[in-house]
């Protein structure tokens, strides 16, 4: 008997979404109430990352997903209702939240912790840090990391300030009666490193926050993350200590002695409303329509933003191709394209961290390919990942072959070209994947090797994202022939590798072990 899949039932109010196709890019100098001193930064910020001439690419303008989210925040929506994002990758979402949110703190009068922006990983982190941080500045606010990047205590000394010590008086750590205050006014975190704050920090509150921004909301949403979401939201919810005393005897026995609940209006510079409600913005190129995961974000009338009638799009200009071979000769085959795309910047998607590490030690055993190819995973140091990103930015790399970590947000100029090696399991992980090219309305490609066997399931997937004929991309059977001695030589020498790695790792495990036996104390010390 043919078992049915059962679907979701949609909430109502994502039946009703306001279509951000139907918003045109709007000149900067022409966008309504836009603070000026914003525009001229926006238009640098754009120039020095894309170097190309402003006239030329028309980067004066912003783009229709950032019309329509400011029309529902600093337009006639007023920022009444949380906003649920879902516009196709590289459309400009971070720019979509970071705008309205400057222009509207631009006025504040008391230096708080007012906006909370939350990302998976910490080179997203970064990269959005990067894009505040090129604007807020101008209207004289301070933006914050808080992702690990750094000790916890430099981090802390970043975030806050501490008066007496400014002043040149002698300041005691213990001492929580001086008056501590923030040094920031926006805050872009992991979950991680957030919540090692919310529980450690002194005079880190959340208790001035008036906007909190989710980006990539379904993988953050997939991950509890040490209850950081709950935990955000009860420490910002508009209690008063006088009107909700029960609530407030669960907060401090679950957060100890942190003041958190959240001040009366006057105090936070909202003057005319007692008790501003925190404002969310979720966003995602995939947003989950499952009700259970949007009831943990607790909304507030949520309004739709999606761009057309597809749940699943992908950029405008992306050209998908399928490269059809035998399992055991894809690397041949991925190579003779790598070969085909030259110097330009390209991404190898696998499957997992394990076949990333074996796939790029293998093509560096091709010989002189004339490309620079490294490894991006989650297998290495945060460090090695930083730097490795910092070359392919700079074009000193030209191929990442990269595990699902580097799928979501990444934004590199000039990426022309995705493979995928492995057949991604979802489309969301192909949307995402596929989406580090053709952003910000340039063209890109993505190939997916495949089996014959595949080719079916290939297609059925693309058919969510409306894209049902995927062109075949062959390369010449003369260039593969040409290549199969040096796979063969590369392959042997591959074997050798491995082999070699997994006794260095047995005897650093051994040693490691013994030495954990044996003086723990000593360990900690060194
Ligand atoms: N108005 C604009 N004019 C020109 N370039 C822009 C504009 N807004 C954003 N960009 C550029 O577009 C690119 C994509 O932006 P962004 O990273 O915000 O996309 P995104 O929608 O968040 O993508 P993803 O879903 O993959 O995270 C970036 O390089 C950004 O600098």
């Amino acid at each position: 008997m043919e078992v049915k899949k059962r679907s979701t039932p949609i909430l109502p109010w994502m039946r009703s979404p306001v279509d951000v196709n139907q918003f045109e890019a709007c000149a900067l100098n022409l966008f309504p109430c836009l603070d000026p001193r914003l525009t001229v930064l926006i238009i640098n910020f754009f120039q020095v990352r894309l170097e190309v001439a402003l006239d030329k690419m028309g980067f004066s303008s912003l783009f229709p997903v950032q019309v329509a989210v400011w029309q529902e925040t600093i337009g006639p929506g007023a920022f009444e209702r949380d906003l649920c994002i879902n516009s196709p990758t590289g459309s400009g979402k971070t720019l979509a939240y970071a705008l309205p949110i400057v222009q509207k703190l631009s006025t504040r009068s008391v230096k708080c912790l007012r906006a909370l922006v939350v990302l998976p990983t910490r080179d997203l982190a970064l990269q959005v840090k990067e894009v505040f941080a090129a604007i807020a500045p101008a209207v004289g606010l301070s933006v914050g990391l808080a992702v690990g990047q750094s000790s916890i205590a430099d981090e802390i000394s970043e975030l806050i300030k501490r008066p007496k010590l400014e002043a040149g008086i002698c300041y005691d750590p213990e001492d929580v009666t001086c008056e501590l205050q923030s040094s920031v006014d926006i805050l872009v975190a992991t979950p991680g490193r957030l919540m090692d704050h919310i529980n450690s920090t002194k005079g880190f509150t959340l208790e001035h926050l008036c906007y909190l921004v989710v980006d990539e909301t379904d993988r953050l949403l997939r991950e509890a993350y040490q209850s950081w979401l709950p935990t955000v939201l009860q420490l910002t919810q508009s209690n008063e200590e006088s009107l909700f005393p029960l609530a407030n005897s669960f907060l401090s026995s679950t957060f100890g002695s942190l003041k958190t609940i959240r001040r009366c209006g006057v105090e936070r510079g909202f003057k005319g409303k007692s008790h501003p409600r925190l404002v969310k913005m979720v966003l995602s190129a995939t947003l989950t329509q499952d009700p259970s995961k949007l009831a943990q974000l607790n909304l507030h009338h949520p309004l739709l933003m999606t761009t057309g009638k597809r749940r699943y799009q992908l950029p405008e200009k992306l050209e998908s191709y399928k490269l059809i071979c035998e399992s055991n000769l894809r690397p041949l085959y991925l190579v003779a394209l790598l070969q085909e795309l030259g110097e330009e910047k390209c991404i190898v998607f696998t499957s997992s961290t394990e076949s990333t590490h074996r796939l790029c030690t293998l093509l560096n055993l091709f010989g002189d390919l004339g490309i620079k190819i490294k490894e991006y995973s989650g297998l290495q140091r945060q460090s090695r990942r930083s730097k490795t990103l910092k070359s392919f930015r700079e074009g000193k790399v030209q191929v990442l072959v990269s595990s699902d970590a580097m799928t979501r947000g990444m934004d590199v100029q000039g990426v022309r070209n995705v493979i995928n090696y492995d057949i991604p399991a979802y489309i969301k992980t192909y949307i995402h994947r596929a989406g580090r090219t053709a952003r910000a309305g340039q063209a890109g490609r993505c190939f997916t090797l495949l089996h014959k066997y595949e080719v079916k399931r290939f297609k059925k997937m693309l058919q969510k994202a409306d894209n049902e004929s995927v062109p075949h991309y062959s390369v010449p059977s003369s260039s593969i022939e040409s290549l199969r001695a040096a796979y063969n030589s590369a392959l042997g020498k591959l074997k050798e590798t491995v082999e070699s790695e997994a006794s260095r790792k047995r005897k650093f495990g051994s040693k490691f072990l013994k030495l954990s036996r044996t003086k723990p104390t000593d360990r900690r010390k060194g």
